[in-house]
């Protein structure tokens, strides 16, 4: 039965990564299907770095649920989070609805569809750390989404692998690369003149070469964050010769440990605020390595050429180790010190950046991915 309400796409997100690697995706869609037909949704789950996303990308959101709350609780975040798509699916009856990640914004999309009889896509599907609680609780939310949604949109040949061992269809399972590689690359194109970076106390790269370092992992809270400054604080101190500088994340938990350990200041190592992503992708290409546990920066960092030094027991990006790109220094940074030197000491293997460039779509992802979800949505058309 054809009628004459337009079919449209409902999308999802409520976090800074989530908004960084659907923008490509929403303005390709708006741009082939017109701004009626393409919804974006943002639950708020967390406000401020997900608002600094959505200014660096020049993005606009059709209805904010404001949702974030001083210190929630997941679930309760996550219940709130499905009632009010839920609500909103109930009366507009979007036909496709698109998520990305592994958030509770993205889990909570995808239940609305689905409560809602609504085909979900999603949008890097596969991702594995085949550990539930690491990270936590994404990894779960991953594999959830995963068993709901009815288009998997997989960024690599090994996400694919993941996803045929959980018994998911072949025929729903697309590769596409990263659409966080697209806006990565848009935004350096545009950017490339900006010489300081994070606002007050700013970072300005000089002559000596300097290291990149952003921590924020839930499961890092329980002790591993102040493992992590007691070895970074040894490792800043014997290379007096290059700069850390590190963009805090403003988890109130965060801070209160990095504020302890660092009560006195060191010359070589910068706290700035979490940088614009359009500041933090000029900066990113100049670092000589980057430390971190953040999902993004190793697809990032690699896709830059520079190596990156993971701060966690596992990652479910193994390319970046199998590449020599990534090496995995334990989640409280005890194989710290012995990476950097290794790194260090090492040049970069132009072959693998490379590979991993192919890998990730070379910035072509989002076009793949805005292709496969109108055909769907022309599918619907005709029932
Ligand atoms: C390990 C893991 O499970 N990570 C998941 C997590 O994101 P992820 O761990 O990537 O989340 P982050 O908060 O680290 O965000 C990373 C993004 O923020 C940018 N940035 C970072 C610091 C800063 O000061 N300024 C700035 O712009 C980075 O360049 C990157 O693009 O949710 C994402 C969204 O579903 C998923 O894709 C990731 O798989």
């Amino acid at each position: 039965m054809t009628t004459n309400v337009p079919k449209h796409i409902a999308i999802v997100a409520g976090t800074r990564p989530e908004f960084i690697k659907l923008a490509p995706v929403i303005r390709s869609l708006r741009a082939k299907l017109g701004e009626a037909r393409v919804r974006v949704y943002s639950t708020g789950q967390h406000r401020s770095l997900m608002d600094q996303a959505i200014h660096s990308l020049h993005l606009k959101v059709d209805v904010d649920f404001d949702l974030m709350t001083h210190a929630q609780p997941a679930a309760e975040i996550q219940r709130r989070v499905i009632s009010a798509l839920d609500r909103e699916f109930q009366a507009r009856k979007p036909d496709l609805v698109v998520v990305q990640g592994d958030t509770i914004s993205a889990f909570g999309g995808a239940m609305a569809g689905f409560l809602n009889h609504i085909p979900v896509a999603h949008v890097e599907a596969g991702l594995r750390s085949h550990n539930i609680n690491n990270p936590w609780p994404e990894e779960g939310l991953r594999q959830m989404i995963a068993r709901i949604a009815s288009i998997h949109l997989a960024p690599t040949p090994i996400a694919k692998e993941n996803l045929l061992q959980e018994g998911i269809a072949e025929n729903c399972i697309h590769i596409v690369g990263n659409p966080g590689i697209d806006s990565l690359v848009a935004t350096q194109e545009e950017n490339s003149g900006l010489q300081r970076f994070g606002d007050g106390e700013h970072f300005h790269p000089g002559s000596k070469p300097f290291v990149l370092v952003t921590m924020h992992r839930r499961e890092a809270l329980q002790g591993a964050l102040d493992a992590f400054c007691e070895n970074l604080e040894g490792t800043v101190k014997n290379h007096p010769e290059i700069d850390f500088v590190w963009p805090v994340h403003p988890n109130p938990k965060v801070r209160e440990t990095v504020e302890r350990h660092f009560d006195s200041a060191l010359p070589n190592l910068h706290f700035v605020e979490p940088l614009p992503y359009d500041e933090m992708m000029t900066l990113l290409p100049k670092a000589r390595v980057v430390i971190s546990d953040s999902g993004g920066m190793q697809e990032e960092a690699p896709y830059c050429g520079v190596p990156i030094i993971v701060m966690r027991d596992v990652t479910e990006r193994p390319e970046i180790i199998d590449l020599g790109l990534g090496k995995l220094a334990g989640a409280c940074g005890a194989r710290l010190s012995d990476e950097l030197e290794r790194t260090l000491s090492a040049d970069v293997d132009e072959p693998s950046v490379n590979k991993w460039r192919d890998i990730q779509g070379r910035g072509q992802a989002a076009e793949v991915i805005s292709e496969i979800l109108i055909k769907r949505l022309a599918a619907a058309e005709q029932v």
